[in-house]
């Protein structure tokens, strides 16, 4: 039998156990080994009974130094205990209603106990002890590992299951590192990494494993992300669009210059689209940095060249502001842009379908709406998706698929640490606008307690009567939007009380009719009115540069790349801006956090931050990004093996771009089995 036979032939196991196995994603030999454990308990040291304490848990090495005893306090209730003995002093194993485990032991065996202590009345117990007799430690005596499991296999039975699989099979484990590349990375071999990770004698042996397997793991899903990286260039010949695109005009337009940074990232995005590639570029900048000019000047190229663009943003309010801003940018330039959203009524879609069809429209933004059947192109050239942590994978492979081979884009204000990014993103090239545009003030941040809250409020007259605007952003409400909704009604209905007949209150919120939620975003920027009340719908993107002051309550329930995202609304212009965090933290993390943004406005420091914060989980969730589950690597607290595995990688399709080299045969096949069963869905791209 081999390691790719059905787990069901293996000793012990059967039909019966097959199936319950099956249920956890153990189907083969193979899937048995790489079933880690999700923890590890040490019954390896042994306590003396003389320091056994009460309540702890102990493993004692003994003798049973007596007969047991079974009383019957009620009917329907047994104890049975047996004495043990070591050289220091006596206790009892006590059992509940398992009158039979007499028959389990006899005077004179010599066992280890690991157990609960109860010291009751000076007598020193050991609740329901579990137990292991003569030379087998696979139970007690060692570091036991503890396996996720269904109810119906217990922990036991999967011991041994692993016990006998390691002991029959680790012989045919594949090795896939050469001697020297173990060497050089300090690499333990595989079957000695699987036997340690499930029975590990020691820390420092587990510890070896563990880096082993993770390593391998990083290192085969690097590769497999490069792989198809480089196919995705390979196989499609994408549009060379034209080296003329009217770009220097358009910048002469402008009112300011771009920043060096942004030069940079055009100058990149100019080659891909000049090139026969097919674009494939993510473009993250901080909150302000600037990246809609470089979605404008990249669909001006595409438009010069011939080609339509599009370009999809998460929520209503953005496209519009993206569509104001387009005609307003490229007003002289001869260019049709129209805005596709949910709202509009049947008979303007219909009409902006049919010219999008025609090629009558250059530039077609807007929502979801866009990934719909019957949005069809006549020549799509360039797709662009903004502030792409709100999608998946599939919609944005979905809004390329409305085109032959065009160019994508994607933007994105959420920072993310490279090495982070590289595995997120690890289908696309980075470029990064590391920059703010000169002259932007540093936004002064403040946590305050609410027993302030009425000295913000004055705060905020103040710089309404100096003709600033506000925003004030209600808490979030565990993901309800209705009471997300009533929360921010509640807010609005104070701040209004407040400043009633003297400045005028909007409010906005996620429920409302799309139109409505247009209506008072244009009455805000329209400046008629001053102070806007709003759930966190306009934590994207939205840009008002008169608003200065950001009042955000119950900051304590926001994520620190969500506050980063909410404060970047101000400070937009050319006034000084303030954030203010009401918050009632009353943890040291939350505290923590506030503080962090108080001290810095770096999104890529904040992340970093908020990422070791509140760990892996709630940063974001990785499942979305079609990201396959990693079994034994942890994306974010194995950073700095990712780290080493990352560069290894890029070192070996330095010398090897394909793997087809003998020496890099068996990797390459590890590569071929990840992407054809766990990377599909972006290599599909
Ligand atoms: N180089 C520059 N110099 C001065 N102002 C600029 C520059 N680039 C962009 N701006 C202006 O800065 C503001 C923010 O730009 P933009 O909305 O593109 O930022 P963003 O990166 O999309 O931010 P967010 O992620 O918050 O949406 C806009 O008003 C824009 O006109």
């Amino acid at each position: 039998m081999n390691l790719y036979d059905s787990v069901q032939y293996l000793k012990g196991v059967g039909p019966k156990r097959a199936e319950k196995l099956k249920k956890i994603g153990i189907k083969k030999i193979y899937d048995v080994l790489f079933y880690f454990p999700r923890d590890y308990e040490d019954r390896s040291s042994i306590t003396k009974i003389r320091d056994c304490k009460n309540k702890e848990k102990v493993t004692l090495y003994v003798k049973v130094s007596g007969s047991s005893v079974t009383l019957r306090p009620k009917k329907g209730v047994s104890i049975t205990k047996i004495p043990i003995k070591d050289d220091t002093g006596l206790a009892y194993m006590v059992y509940f209603n398992q009158p039979y485990i007499n028959n389990t032991f006899k005077v004179g065996d010599v066992i280890r106990v690991n157990g609960r202590v109860n010291i009751s009345y000076g007598q020193i117990q050991i609740q329901s002890p579990i137990y292991s007799k003569g030379k087998d430690n696979s139970r007690v005596g060692s570091i036991v590992p503890i396996y996720p499991l269904t109810n119906k296999l217990t922990n036991n039975e999967m011991i041994k299951i692993i016990k006998s699989t390691i002991k029959t099979y680790t012989s045919q484990l594949d090795e896939i590192f050469s001697l020297k590349m173990r060497d050089e990375l300090n690499l333990i071999s595989i079957d000695e990494a699987i036997k340690n990770i499930h029975f590990p004698t020691d820390r420092e042996t587990y510890k070896k494993s563990k880096y082993r397997l993770v390593f391998e793991e990083f290192l085969i899903l690097q590769l497999g992300l490069f792989l198809i990286k480089s196919k995705l260039r390979e196989n499609k010949v994408g549009i060379e669009f034209h080296k003329y695109d009217r770009s220097e005009e358009f910048l002469n337009k402008l009112p300011f210059n771009l920043t060096s940074a942004q030069y940079r990232v055009f100058k990149e995005i100019k080659q891909d689209m000049e090139s026969t590639k097919v674009m494939n570029r993510l473009v993250q900048g901080d909150v302000g940095s600037g990246k809609t000019i470089i979605a404008i000047l990249a669909m001006l190229k595409s438009t010069v060249s011939g080609y339509q663009s599009v370009m999809m943003a998460p929520t209503e309010i953005l496209a519009t502001q993206h569509y104001d801003e387009i005609n307003k940018l490229l007003k002289d330039f001869g260019i049709r842009c129209e805005l596709l959203v949910g709202s509009l009524s049947a008979k303007e879609k219909l009409r902006i379908l049919e010219d999008v069809k025609n090629g009558n429209i250059d530039i077609l933004v807007g929502t979801h709406a866009l990934i719909q059947d019957g949005v069809d192109f006549k020549r799509l050239g360039l797709a662009i998706t903004d502030e792409q942590h709100r999608f998946g994978v599939r919609q944005r492979a979905k809004l390329s698929e409305k085109g032959k081979t065009p160019d994508v884009l994607v933007m994105t204000a959420t920072p993310i640490p490279r090495t982070l990014a590289m595995i997120l993103y690890g289908d696309l090239d980075i470029s990064i606008i590391d920059e703010l545009p000169p002259g932007r003030k540093k936004i002064d941040t403040y946590a305050v307690n609410n027993t302030m809250k009425s000295r913000v409020f004055d705060f905020v007259k103040k710089q309404i009567v100096q003709g600033r605007q506000a925003y004030i952003v209600c808490p979030l409400v565990e993901e309800s939007e209705t009471l997300d909704l009533q929360s921010a009604t509640e807010v609005y209905q104070e701040i209004d009380e407040l400043y009633k007949d003297k400045y005028s209150v909007g409010l906005l919120h996620g429920k409302m009719k799309p139109s409505d939620k247009e209506d008072i975003m244009n009455k805000f920027k329209e400046k008629e009115i001053d102070i806007l009340v709003s759930t966190t719908v306009i934590e994207v993107g939205v840009n008002v540069p008169n608003s200065n002051i950001m009042v955000i309550m119950n900051s304590e329930r926001f994520g620190l790349a969500q506050l980063h995202q909410l404060r970047g609304r101000v400070g937009r212009g050319e006034y000084k801006s303030y954030c203010i965090l009401i918050n009632e933290s009353k943890n040291k993390v939350a505290r923590e956090r506030m503080r962090i943004m108080e001290k810095t406005t770096d999104g890529f420091i904040i992340s970093e931050k908020d990422l070791e914060l509140r760990g892996p989980g709630e940063f974001f969730g990785t499942k979305q990004h079609g990201i396959p589950e990693l079994k034994i690597a942890n994306i974010f607290t194995d950073m700095e093996i990712l780290k080493i595995a990352q560069k290894e990688a890029q070192k070996i399709l330095l010398e090897d771009a394909t793997l087809n080299l003998p020496k890099n045969i068996k990797i390459r096949n590890r590569v071929d089995k990840l992407i054809n069963e766990n990377l599909k869905e972006i290599s599909f791209n």
